[in-house]
């Protein structure tokens, strides 16, 4: 039999992530990024082996840039493609695991589009894009929100009137489960735990940031709720607010809903605090040459985060350890180190030469000794969907 191959989407508002991977490979074939879709500055750029691509695709669509990579694609697969995975940010209460998509699924994708609205309507884009370019092949939702299910009542239902969650959905969902998944999964491996062992908590900090506990391969509570915005800071979303900052901007400045969602989503975060920008790298540079606005927005971000985690530890029944992932948790000593001053509640204690000197883009371990392990794992969300769409194709052929 020969290996599968799966190609995985992960479509935003404006680019389309993609990898193409191997069955039981640590590495992808092909991996790539089309972004600034719809602008002139449209562009395509693509990495495989050494070989590494970069051209424009000046105006074009999602579905045309998706066209635009079929030959790419081609001349790597080598061979028909089982599977197309795509990566689903809001699944509500209906999807617990991967699903085969059809119009069904389209339509609940749909229907929790007003609770990730930067999120859902752009990744049905990529789902309507691909299946019209990949016509015959399956099509696989994997969502951010399902590795959460196994949330107590305790942990996912807000203190509100039963009927908005029974009637309404209203409820903490939680995100970015697949790479909280696979982190603490190979935090499990890394310690020489059976996969999916151990008592961890785990920090995503990318764009949007969440952090999580899990125990034995479950999630038993998360940081972001019904939607991607309540918990941590993060680029530009503010995380918690005083649930009645709404109104009093409603009734004091006169703004409206959409004004407020704008705030929340795209103006406040690391953006709004430091007025300066949403990337960790440039507040990083600002903040070294005396920049107080990036100073106060990294020191807030590390803060609330270290805060969450101690949180989240009462969800756990000891602590195996703490687990960065993400583009700032993988890269950034400065935010592991600044966030870990606020743990040693939690017994964590750093080892600022592990912590500085590891290598960027390696898993590694940068605790002291005696410390519950502190890791650092590089998220990998593209092999973890590519290897539950090849899961789900394997049960629904056992049912044929
Ligand atoms: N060397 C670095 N130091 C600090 N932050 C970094 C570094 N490299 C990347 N980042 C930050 O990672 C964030 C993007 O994370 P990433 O996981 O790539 O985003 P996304 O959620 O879009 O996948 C940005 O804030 C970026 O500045
Ligand atoms: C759910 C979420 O916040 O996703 P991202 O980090 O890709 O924005
Ligand atoms: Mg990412």
């Amino acid at each position: 039999m020969t290996t599968r191959l799966v190609l995985v989407i992960n479509c935003g508002s404006s680019s389309i992530k993609f990898a193409l991977r191997k069955e039981g490979d640590s590495q992808p074939l092909l991996s790539g990024l089309a972004e600034q879709l719809d602008t002139p500055g449209a562009n395509l750029s693509w990495q495989a082996g050494n070989e590494k691509h970069t051209e424009a695709l000046s105006g074009q669509d999602h579905q045309s840039a998706l066209a635009s990579l079929l030959p790419v694609i081609g001349r790597f697969a080598g061979q028909p493609i089982s599977a197309v995975g795509h990566r689903v940010v809001h699944g509500g209460e209906h999807f617990t695991g991967a699903s085969l998509i059809d119009e069904q699924v389209m339509a609940a994708i749909e229907a929790n589009a007003p609770l990730a609205p930067l999120h859902n309507p752009a990744n049905l884009i990529g789902i309507r894009a691909a299946r019209k370019v990949f016509q015959d092949i399956p099509q696989v939702a994997i969502f951010d929100t399902a590795f959460h299910q196994s949330m107590p009542p305790h942990a996912y239902r807000y203190a509100l009137p039963d009927d908005l969650y029974a009637v309404h959905g209203v409820r903490r969902y939680g995100f970015h489960g697949t790479s909280h998944q696979y982190v603490t999964n190979q935090a499990s491996r890394l310690t020489g735990q059976r996969p999916g062992q151990g008592a961890w908590l785990s920090a995503h900090l990318g764009n949007g940031c969440s952090s999580c506990a899990v125990f034995n391969g479950k999630s038993l509570d998360t940081s972001m709720g019904l939607t991607p915005l309540e918990g941590l800071v993060m680029g530009t979303r503010s995380g918690d607010v005083d649930p009645n900052l709404h109104a009093h901007l409603a009734r004091t400045l006169g703004w409206d809903l959409p004004r407020i969602e704008r705030l929340l989503n795209r103006e406040s975060g690391l953006l709004g605090l430091s007025g300066l920008s949403n990337d960790m790298r440039q507040l990083e540079q600002a903040r070294a040459n005396g920049h107080s606005g990036a100073k106060l927005a990294i020191e807030v971000f590390c803060y609330r985060l270290a805060r969450s985690l101690a949180g989240l530890a009462v969800a756990l029944p000891h602590l195996d350890g703490l687990v960065f992932t993400g583009g700032i948790g993988e890269n950034s000593p400065l935010i592991r180190a600044l966030t870990l001053n606020h743990l040693g509640i939690l017994g964590l204690s750093l080892d600022p030469d592990a912590n500085s000197s590891l290598p960027r883009g390696l898993a590694g371990k940068i605790h002291a000794p005696g410390s519950p392990q502190i890791l650092v794992i590089p998220t990998d969300e593209e092999r973890q969907i590519a290897e539950e769409s090849l899961v789900l194709l394997d049960h629904s052929h056992a049912k044929d």
